[in-house]
């Protein structure tokens, strides 16, 4: 017996057989349901390296300007009204969501999800399981719920003709709809890159990269049923002058996944996002150090004259100087590659630097700038080897503060979250489980930073110890 799943899976392919250029027979659509996954594309022969999986016309990309609203001169009128790509995406698949069979891309939407694992769907109690973590901060459901309110419903209900059935769908019902198109397009979306032969060269022939100008979004039948994995990636889209492309990145084998990527994701944003998580996005990972916490825990540490000199003006002034050289943040990240200079060339990151540049010249300008001088000078802080033993000293120490204080936010230890993931066994992909994984993460990699921290200050204080003790050795002999 096929359940609705299945069979929707059929009319999905039969849809994008009959109006798509190209479908690979050597690959299937999976259903992945029993290992989290939903739907997954597999191969079901060998693929060579570079093997087109499927093209998908440009036309039948579902976006601002294919919908059959933008076909309508009121319709376009309200796209151009909203003035904003993600509000417009979402109106025009509200618009096609309420069109039910008259849509081309009705087939297309039965294979798309009505219920999200994403952070916006959590509770506060599954929410508090991320304890400290910075995501909380960035899932922006209230932001966008007046978004929708203010901005999108008043310009959706002001031309009902246009949707059908909207007089029917209550305010809370109309949210849903924007909630649930607006966690699609968060999930499912691409970027959506020009036609190569289209975007302007300069005179040597380059292509040259529109800095700045943030791609369009649209939804791409086929190439969003492809799962995806940092370390398993194995197929890629390609954007062609009619058509994009997915195309193997190497040989795949019968039987085996096609994995896209979502490019370096840290595993918070991952769940913020896709709603999931894996291991294997684990070293995209970060903490991030606020920088209220920062200037907090420094004034702490100074006597009482020094912290009083840190003053709101003083900070306004230390930001500004900071970010002219592009080293201010609101807050600073720590990853797995803090600790190694990012590139040769980088100066602030050069004689193997305690940890990251911008972090550097915050703690630089408060700590040992400021002894002396109410506004910061507009200089360069100076590199590691300039400093003296002891401005590099006591630039370590506070770091160690701040990262004990950053440590202290979450209120359990490493200790506890592994027992608690190995407690939870086979629930460990629930919501709690990767809640717990994704702070987890986080303390690892604050307990990593404070180990080198620590063993570098130790490192030196032998030095310093063993280098007096020679001193005296020295005296004693004459
Ligand atoms: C672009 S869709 C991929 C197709 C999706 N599996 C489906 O059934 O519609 C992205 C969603 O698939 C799921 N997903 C993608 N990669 C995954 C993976 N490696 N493990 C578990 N779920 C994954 C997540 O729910 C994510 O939000």
């Amino acid at each position: 017996m096929t359940d609705n799943f299945t069979e929707t899976s059929h009319v999905f392919i039969d849809w994008f057989r009959a109006c798509q250029p190209f479908l690979n027979p050597k690959i299937r659509l999976a259903d992945f349901r029993h290992e989290g996954r939903g739907r997954g594309v597999v191969a079901v022969q060998d693929l060579h390296q570079d093997e087109e999986l499927f093209s998908i016309s440009r036309s039948r990309i579902l976006n601002t300007e294919t919908s059959s609203l933008a076909q309508d001169p009121r319709g376009q009128e309200l796209i151009t009204k909203l003035d904003d790509q993600w509000l417009s995406l979402i109106m025009v698949m509200i618009h096609e969501y309420l069109l039910g069979s008259e849509s081309p891309w009705k087939a297309y939407f039965d294979v798309l999800p009505s219920t999200f694992d994403t952070l916006m769907f959590w509770t506060d109690n599954e929410l508090a399981e991320l304890q400290a973590s910075s995501v909380k901060d960035k899932i922006g459901k209230t932001s966008a719920n007046d978004l929708f309110n203010t901005t999108l419903f008043p310009v959706i209900r002001s031309a009902p003709d246009l949707f059908p059935n909207i007089s029917s769908l209550t305010d809370s019902d109309l949210l849903a709809l924007a909630h649930r198109m607006g966690s699609i397009i968060m999930a499912y979306a691409f970027d959506l890159e020009k036609d190569p032969s289209a975007l302007p060269q300069d005179e040597d022939g380059y292509i040259s990269d529109e800095e700045g100008d943030s791609l369009p979004k649209g939804m791409v039948p086929m190439a969003d049923m492809l799962n995806a994995d940092a370390i398993l990636n194995n197929a890629c889209l390609y954007y062609e002058t009619d058509t994009v492309s997915m195309r193997t990145l190497g040989p795949v084998k019968a039987g085996e996944e096609l994995y896209n990527d979502y490019g370096n994701l840290p595993r918070a944003d991952l769940l913020r996002r896709y709603g999931y998580l894996t291991d294997n996005y684990s070293l995209y990972d970060v903490v991030e150090i606020p920088t209220d916490l920062i200037v907090h825990v420094v004034k702490s540490l100074k006597a009482n004259d020094d912290a009083a000199r840190v003053t709101e003006k003083y900070l306004a002034e230390l930001a500004a100087a900071l970010d002219e050289r592009g080293f201010y943040e609101d807050s600073y990240d720590i990853s797995l590659h803090s600790h190694a200079p990012v590139n040769d060339d980088d100066e602030a990151q050069e004689d193997n630097p305690l940890f990251p540049a911008g972090l550097q010249m915050l703690f630089y300008r408060l700590l040992v700038d400021n002894n002396n001088t109410i506004t910061p000078p507009k200089k360069y802080a100076k590199k590691p080897s300039a400093l003296s033993p002891a401005e590099q000293s006591s630039i370590r120490q506070a770091y160690a503060a701040v990262l004990r204080a950053r440590q202290g936010q979450y209120s359990t230890t490493i200790e506890q979250d592994r027992r608690t993931l190995l407690e939870l066994g086979a629930q460990i992909s629930s919501r709690r489980g990767m809640a717990v994984q994704v702070r987890l993460g986080e303390k690892l990699l604050l307990q990593r930073a404070l180990e080198a921290a620590l063993a570098t200050e130790h490192a030196v204080a032998n030095a310093n110890s063993d280098a007096d003790g020679e001193e005296r050795s020295h005296k004693r002999r004459r």
